[in-house]
């Protein structure tokens, strides 16, 4: 299962379909039209009827999918039955913010180690996850079989400190600082950043507008 190899766009969209599915489960649904399922989850019809083609035949046309086949389908493939720990490393204002959030309507992710080099902090509890410092991290990385970890330190340390999360054998980093952080292959970087999300948004917003004004002019020629 996990030999499938699938564009990012669509990996991307799987967390989305999974939830809604849940969703649907819950209320006792037992089919679901790639049209339901697109107008739910904000995705065309045409991309998730392609989503699911690199999974193999997922439904019957015209008969639509169902609920539950798909959910212990994407189940297996999101791995939603195993727990995954993430560490994490910057506990200042987004460390925080983070560690507080805790992935809760995940059940199957949460953050069980921070590190950071204040020692003010290292040592401590923080909504029940142990900071360490950063001499610690690779003793915790190993004993807890760690791969992914998320950084949140200033953006000026932030090549030096994902250097030392690769060297203790962190193989993917959610990096929420605005450096692009070069790694040796077979480590992935997932770069996360608001004011791009922000700029891709109004971007939209303003072509809609542009569209709709259009239309107006069109309509009163
Ligand atoms: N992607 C986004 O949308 C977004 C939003 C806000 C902030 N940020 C970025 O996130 C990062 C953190 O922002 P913040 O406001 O939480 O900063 P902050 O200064 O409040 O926190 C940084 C933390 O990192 C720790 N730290 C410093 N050097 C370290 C090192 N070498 N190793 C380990 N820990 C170290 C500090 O002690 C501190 O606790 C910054 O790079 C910022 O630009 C990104």
């Amino acid at each position: 299962m996990s030999k499938i190899k699938i564009p990012k766009a669509t990996a991307k969209r799987l967390p989305l379909y999974y939830r809604y599915l849940l969703l649907l489960n819950d209320e006792g649904k037992d089919k679901v039209s790639s049209t339901e399922l697109a107008e739910a989850v904000q995705v065309d019809s045409a991309s998730i009827r392609r989503d699911f083609s690199y999974f193999g035949a997922l439904g019957k046309r015209g008969y639509g999918y169902d609920v539950k086949n798909l959910l212990s389908f994407f189940k297996k493939i999101l791995n939603q039955d195993t727990l995954t720990n993430v560490a994490l490393v910057g506990v200042g204002n987004l460390g925080h913010a983070l560690l507080n959030y805790n992935f809760k309507r995940s059940n199957n992710i949460r953050i069980s180690c921070a590190f950071d080099i204040n020692p003010e902090i290292t040592g401590k509890i923080m909504q029940g996850v142990p900071v360490y410092s950063m001499e610690e991290m690779k003793k915790q990385i190993a004993d807890q079989q760690i791969r992914i970890a998320i950084l949140t330190v200033p953006q000026s340390t932030a090549q030096k400190t994902a250097d030392e999360m690769i060297e203790a054998g962190i193989k993917g980093i959610m990096n929420f600082t605005p450096i692009r952080l070069s790694a040796p292959s077979g480590v992935r970087i997932q770069n996360v950043d608001l004011a791009t999300e922000l700029q891709t948004l109004i971007y939209f917003l303003d072509s809609d507008q542009l569209a709709e004004k259009q239309a107006e002019n069109e309509q009163n020629k």
